[in-house]
């Protein structure tokens, strides 16, 4: 197998927690970094939603958090909205009327209390980035929560959704705004109707960012994301989360995932390697081309593999433009590949151990850890994520990653997920959640999946 790390050898005085640090490249363990590796001390970001209601805001926070919990950097959504409806739990269409002094002066009780607790999440050490989520929609707000950040050593990164697609306007409010805890046990129709007004009482005192706030640091997103406004972008980290948003689309589509058919080396319980697909893989590569039009219909796919024969091969007799990524190599066993998991055991007790205690950051000597896999996938998820219709071939590690991410699996988890051998799954992105679906092809395959303090897999599973 390739070599990620360079670390070949062991170092004389070797033990397995020397290669646990969360380390990111050329930082050395001992200094704070944040799960991409690069240095946080003094970075705290609070990103600012701004745009009307139905802009998909709440839809684009929930998305990033996601993206940064999947790279372990510590960030939490802030809604006003949920502050202002504890004060207000039931307000007409007239609390959102701007020459209402009470709402307005509700509403801004409701800001001030979310930006405090914001301050204060970031003051206990907890934190990197903040999303508050509000309408923000006047330049008197936005200078006001700039001003309180700027006050707190806090950086501003405002992010504008803005949108006059009626059509999107129109589905967002019937997918998302008649679900909305406002809302609950009322006629859709009339919810959608007080949304509505809701929306031109905003639409009064909207105001976009323009040249006035050049001094801001902000992301303009026109359209979702047809068309980008970036301005005055200052660090490292706000370009990924510059960089994540400006990959973002809303059309419909589904990702499809599949481990390689089984292997020789998956029948003798080995790991890692390079070997070809067994009798039965073999099988299972000659089904799948049937199993993805059962599920995908007549769609035009677009089918990823690694680099690795076993995905190769399972993918030949799918008819689709086929892409192969090193990215998507099985993780790396370094000194272990090609070992059977008791192997493992006897030859290196104490790394087994280890790496039961901590799979997610338990490195293989001269191999790469489950963290290390994610920061490898990285442009794998920003490419998923400016798709459209993408199939996947890939291994059991990497598998889990990719899945970890939509389903916002967290990382104590992730790593110990069955994900059986001849099995197609398909996930559809939604407003607020991934829906899977999963299909099972009829051949048999032995089970790779080894339960934690076990050191056999279960050989005689059906996948
Ligand atoms: O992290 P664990 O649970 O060991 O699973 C990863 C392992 O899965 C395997 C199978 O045991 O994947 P694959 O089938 O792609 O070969 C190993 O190669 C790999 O080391």
């Amino acid at each position: 197998m390739a070599e990620t790390n360079g670390d070949t050898a062991a170092p004389a005085q070797y033990k397995p927690e020397m290669r646990k640090q969360p380390m990111g490249n050329f930082i050395s363990p001992s200094r704070k970094t944040n799960g991409i590796g690069i240095q946080a001390e003094d970075t705290r970001i609070c990103v600012v939603m701004v745009g009307l209601p139905a802009r998909g805001k709440s839809l684009i926070a929930q998305k990033v958090v996601r993206y940064l919990h999947w790279l372990s950097i510590k960030a939490k959504t802030f809604n006003v909205g949920q502050y202002r409806r504890t004060a207000t739990p039931n307000p007409n269409a007239a609390f959102f009327d701007t020459t209402n002094p009470e709402g307005e002066r509700l509403r801004r009780a409701a800001a001030e209390a979310a930006v405090n607790d914001m301050v204060k999440w970031f003051h206990s050490g907890e934190g990197l980035i903040a999303i508050l989520d509000a309408t923000n929609s006047t330049k008197g707000r936005r200078a006001w929560i700039r001003d309180r950040c700027d006050a707190e050593g806090i950086e501003t990164l405002f992010v504008e959704s803005k949108c006059d697609d009626e059509d999107l306007i129109m589905s967002n409010i019937l997918e998302v705004k008649t679900t909305s805890p406002d809302y609950v046990g009322q006629d859709p129709e009339e919810a959608a109707q007080d949304f509505r007004n809701r929306i031109r009482n905003y639409e009064k005192v909207y105001q976009t960012i323009d040249e006035d706030e050049s001094d801001l640091t902000y992301v303009k997103l026109i359209d979702v994301g047809q068309h980008v406004i970036i301005n005055r972008i200052q660090d490292y980290l706000q370009s990924r989360v510059v960089y994540y948003l400006m990959n973002l689309h809303i059309k419909p589509r589904a990702i499809w995932l599949s481990r390689h058919g089984e292997s020789n080396y998956n029948l003798s319980g080995k790991i890692g390697g390079d070997a070809d697909i067994s009798t039965r893989g073999e099988a299972y590569a000659r089904a799948l081309p049937g199993l993805v039009k059962q599920m995908a219909g007549d769609r035009q796919l677009t089918v990823w593999t690694s680099t690795l024969k076993r995905t190769i091969q399972t993918a030949r007799f799918l008819t689709f433009e086929k892409l192969e990524w090193k990215a998507l190599d099985e993780l790396d066993s370094g000194v272990c590949d090609g070992l059977t998991y008791a192997e493992i055991a006897t030859q290196y007790p104490e790394d087994f151990a280890q790496r039961d205690e901590d799979k997610y950051n338990y490195r293989y000597l001269g191999g790469e850890s489950y963290r290390d896999v994610v920061i490898r996938l990285e442009p794998i998820i920003m490419e998923l994520e400016r798709s459209e219709n993408i199939l996947i071939v890939t291994h059991q590690a990497i598998l889990r990653c990719i899945y970890a991410y939509f389903m916002n699996v967290p990382q104590e988890r992730s790593p110990w997920m069955e994900v059986p051998l001849h099995t197609l799954i398909k996930l559809t992105p939604r407003a607020y959640s991934t829906q899977e679906e999963r299909l099972k092809a009829d051949i048999p395959a032995v089970s790779t999946f080894r339960a934690k303090g076990s050191q056999a897999v279960h050989q005689e599973g059906t996948g």
